[in-house]
């Protein structure tokens, strides 16, 4: 009988297409096809195959199946799910499943083997490598293990006892070893370990917020959990989400501690080739521990049983660009849709996951204490109007003088700023013009490591004018306000003999140069690491005692809905990686609005009182998680055609009950690349389903081909 495979394919698409399959070809859901497209031939998954007698239009054929893996039923039904969960095309999240097959096949590797023939002659040369031969190696290795010249093993191959094979070897990813023990835990780690084996133990779908102080131990309860599914099911797979690569490298390095073998490695750093194998050792169930960024999340798991979501409260795990999701959110529904649990872990939890945790729809494990003698940080403010740092400079008084203290004490200093580069705006003293890239709002910032400036939106870079571009000034460019360069500028000026250095995705481009100077603090060879947000979470610096976060009121200026929170969330994560030893530490907060709510709470480290306030104040106006957000980001060359757009956008909103639509108004960002920019912002009740409303009202309007409209499900950025 004649059937026809709906086949998905990486592309813009709205849906799957038709395809007839090839008498005998015996196509199954989740094979990797190629099919015709137009005049292209493209890759492409089938996600049903169906009877197709009686179907009257004649479809192209299925060209032929791909020797690739199928994708796993569940990772293919994640995909779907995910793209109607971002409203958008299921092929972008499709790309990202198959994004480890982009590098080529590996070569056969070339080994030596023994035929079983023996040698006419027998020397001591020709017994030890009939001895390493044992090993299936090739042919410089074989040499090498046996001590012997390559003319002893060619002599040998010549007398037919060795032969030479072409094999595809898989990546060997060695098992755990779940004989090892784990950390001691105390009392409250054991209980919490306890009450998540004990729920993984039960079975099914499954969700947890392991929310402990910093410092409290998370790593070590979830290690034991994870140590739990593994030895439960042998063929169990666990899948560990971190919001940063240099994160990736710390808890790759507990992992093998514990299981004696370092877990699969993903995200964007991982070389092609290696992602390739991995993608195929995950699919094939060879690899049981996948430790990685959110894009680790498309990976075609055989058997997913856990899910841990590191940091769960950062943002880093929202998508911002291309498919734009949140990938915790995903997280949690990928292990519902495999049956799996999922563990989320933070210190300063999302206002979403407390929310769904009272509403008892996560378990709510706490951990109250910093584990062993170490104590929580002491915590004070700074208030800058009344002791300001010197003009052009950004260290006051007090923080400096804590410095010293700490550096006479043979201790760590971190001094937090987000700001990458040297100063965020340039500006020409002659004629005030501030220098911003080309046919974009966005300042250019200047960076002195490198001379340039550089806009950090659009990646647009220069060298630093002599003159001034709009007047022709000479020398009147000034750098204002600061970036972590330039604070470790001041650190060097202040501190001659400190051994300083800068911890930004600048400074630390791979996973080797963040695996390097993590490694560098660890061991002391760091007295001053002037860092972003790339080090100020999960890190453990054993003798680092001062925090100074130089201005504690950055992430509070320009009202997005999580100012606060976030601002809280970060600055008490900095300030977590204080005294976590022995010793104890302290962090102290420059501010010029101490009795904001949010230096306040962080003062008191008082995060209860904290979230309840912040939690009726989203409860009074309906956002987040009390309600539901969604913007619309509609950008174009020409702004006529882009009004148009968003007017009859506007126009065409479908009649929904607990639905509001703000706009459109210009983005805070109303220039980029040369494209104006304009958002709509939807705010819907719970009970709406946001998605379905969003989908009509996209059908609605046809988008002009010069604009570009984004639906962002869960904004972060309101720019
Ligand atoms: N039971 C234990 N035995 C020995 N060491 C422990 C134990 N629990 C925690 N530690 C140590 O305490 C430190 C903090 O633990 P961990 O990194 O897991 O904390 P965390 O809760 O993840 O903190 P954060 O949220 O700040 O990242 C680590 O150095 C860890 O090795
Ligand atoms: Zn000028």
């Amino acid at each position: 009988m004649p059937r026809i495979a709906a086949v998905l394919i990486p592309m813009p698409l709205p849906e799957p297409f038709d395809y007839a399959e090839p008498e005998g070809m015996g196509l199954e859901v989740g094979d990797q096809v190629a099919v015709p497209l137009g005049p292209r031939v493209m890759r492409g998954v089938v996600v049903s195959v169906r009877d197709g007698a009686g179907h009257n239009r004649p479809l192209k054929p299925v060209i032929e199946k791909l020797a690739d893996p199928p994708l796993p039923a569940s990772t293919l039904a994640f995909v779907q799910w995910a793209a109607r969960y971002a409203v958008d095309a299921p092929a972008w999240p499709l790309a990202m499943a198959l994004r480890g097959l982009r590098a080529p096949k590996p070569k056969p590797e070339k080994q030596l083997v023994l035929t079983g023939t023996q040698p006419a002659r027998m020397t001591p040369a020709r017994q030890r490598v009939l001895d390493a031969a044992q090993d299936h190696l090739a042919p410089p290795a074989l040499a090498a293990a046996a001590g012997v010249s390559a003319g002893v093993i060619k002599g040998l191959v010549e007398e037919g006892v060795l032969e030479l094979r072409l094999v595809e070897t898989p990546a060997a990813f060695d098992p755990p070893d779940l004989g090892l023990p784990g950390a001691t835990l105390n009392p409250s780690q054991r209980a919490a370990a306890d009450a998540l084996t004990g729920m993984i133990a039960e079975g099914g779908f499954q969700a947890a917020l392991l929310d402990g102080v910093t410092g409290s131990g998370k790593t070590e309860v979830y290690l034991e959990a994870v140590a739990a599914v593994l030895a439960a099911d042998p063929d169990a797979q666990v899948l560990v989400l971190l919001p940063e690569i240099a994160l990736t490298q710390a808890v790759l390095a507990r992992f093998e501690q514990r299981f004696g073998v370092a877990p699969a490695e993903w995200h964007s750093a991982v070389p092609p080739p290696r992602r390739r194998r991995t993608w195929e050792a995950v699919q094939a169930n060879r690899c049981r521990i996948v430790v990685g960024a959110r894009s680790a999340l498309f990976l075609p798991f055989a058997h997913l049983k856990l899910i841990v979501v590191d940091e769960e409260h950062d943002a880093s795990f929202k998508q911002e660009e291309g498919f734009i999701y949140q990938a915790r959110d995903l997280a949690v529904a990928r292990a519902h849709l495999e049956k799996a649990a999922i563990i989320l872990a933070s210190a300063t939890p999302s206002l979403e996951s407390l929310w769904n945790a009272q509403q008892g729809r996560y378990r709510w494990l706490k951990l109250n204490q910093r584990h062993g003698v170490a104590q929580m940080p002491d915590v004070s403010l700074i208030d800058l109007r009344e002791t300001p740092p010197e003009t052009g400079r950004w260290l006051s008084a007090p923080l400096v003088h804590a410095m010293i203290e700490t550096l006479e004490r043979g201790e760590q200093v971190l001094l937090f700023l987000n700001r990458r580069g040297y100063a965020p705006l340039v500006l020409c003293r002659a004629c005030g013009e501030r220098m911003t890239a080309p046919d974009t709002d966005s300042w250019l910032v200047e960076h002195r490591y490198t001379g340039r400036l550089v806009c950090h939106l659009t990646g647009f870079s220069m060298p630093k004018p002599d003159r001034c571009p709009h007047c022709g000034a000479q020398d009147s460019l000034v750098a204002v306000g600061p970036g972590v360069e330039r604070v470790e500028e001041e650190a060097r000026s202040l501190f001659p003999d400190a051994r300083i250095a800068v911890f930004s995705s600048d400074t630390v481009e791979s996973a080797e140069a963040a695996r390097e100077l993590v490694g560098a603090m660890e061991d002391g060879r760091i007295d001053i690491l002037v860092a972003t947000q790339a080090a100020a979470k999960g890190h453990n610096f054993p003798n680092l005692t001062l925090v100074g976060v130089v201005d504690a009121d950055l992430g509070l200026r320009g009202g997005d809905l999580r100012a606060g929170e976030r601002t809280f969330q970060l600055l008490a994560q900095a300030s977590g990686r204080a005294g976590r030893k022995e010793r104890p530490g302290r962090a102290m907060l420059q501010t010029y609005a101490p009795d904001h709510p949010v230096m306040q709470a962080l003062a008191a480290q008082d995060r209860d009182a904290f979230i309840e306030a912040e939690m009726t104040a989203r409860e009074l106006s309906g956002l987040p998680p009390f309600g539901r957000l969604a913007a619309v980001i509609a950008s174009g060359t020409d702004p006529v055609v882009l009004e148009d757009y968003v007017r009859a956008l506007a126009a065409a909103v479908p009649n929904a009950e607990g639905v509001e639509v703000f706009g459109p108004a210009d983005a805070p960002l109303a220039l980029v690349r040369g494209r104006r920019r304009k958002r709509l912002l939807v705010r819907a009740d719970r009970s709406v389903d946001l998605q379905a409303f969003l989908s009509a009202w996209r059908a609605r309007v046809k988008v002009p081909s010069s604009v570009r409209a984004v639906f962002d499900v869960d904004p972060y950025s309101f720019l």
